[in-house]
């Protein structure tokens, strides 16, 4: 595992951001093993949970990396899956296919929101790496959610993938929408979250 708070500033460097971390914010960074309360599946192989960023930020879409959708059919596709629904505790019905996808030199993608006023939103993203990028390994994942609690996109959420300059990566994410959350992640009337 990285060391969150060195991870926090490399990130913050990067984007020419000020580093300020107050103890606060430190304590928000923090690393534990998560059974997603308690979840069966979870409790003999618990997963690994960093906080690496505590306020997600990040317009055009641009991409150069080949694509493809995988459908449930298969069985390791239904396996992760299930567990990212594990991990989550979102439901996967209204969830898209798993799309893997390969960057090869110089593949990128601009920065963007993964929210795109959608009628039945994309509520959360889950990003699964399948080589090793910068500071993230092969088989992490990273999740953020896209909207605020009131509906509302988190303009925090913009990201980017920079350019692949040696080697070439492979990913595959999740875009898990709205419908179907409305237990899991209720929604808030507060203009503030
Ligand atoms: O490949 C990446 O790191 C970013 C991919 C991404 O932004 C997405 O799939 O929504
Ligand atoms: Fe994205």
């Amino acid at each position: 595992m990285t060391d969150p708070v060195a991870a926090y500033k490399l990130l913050r460097r990067l984007r020419n951001d000020l580093i300020h971390i107050t103890s606060k914010r430190q304590r928000a960074l923090s690393c534990r093993y998560s059974t997603g309360g308690g979840n069966p599946r979870l409790i003999y192989a618990p997963v690994k949970e960093e906080v690496e960023w505590d306020e997600p930020r990040g317009v055009s879409k641009i991409r150069t990396s080949q694509s493809v959708f995988l459908e449930e059919g298969n069985t390791v596709v239904a396996r992760v899956n299930q567990r990212i629904a594990d991990i989550t505790g979102l439901s996967m019905k209204s969830a898209e296919d798993l799309q893997v996808q390969n960057y090869g030199i110089g593949g990128r993608y601009e920065p963007h929101y993964d929210a795109e006023d959608n009628e039945n939103e994309r509520i959360a993203t889950f990003l699964l790496y399948m080589s090793d990028v910068s500071l993230l390994f092969k088989g992490s994942a990273v999740f953020w959610y896209n909207l605020h609690k009131n509906g509302n996109v988190d303009l925090n959420t913009e990201h980017a993938r920079c350019p692949v300059l040696r080697g070439n990566k492979w990913v595959a994410n999740k875009w898990i929408h709205e419908f179907g959350q409305e237990f899991r992640r209720p929604c808030s009337l507060s203009y503030w979250e």
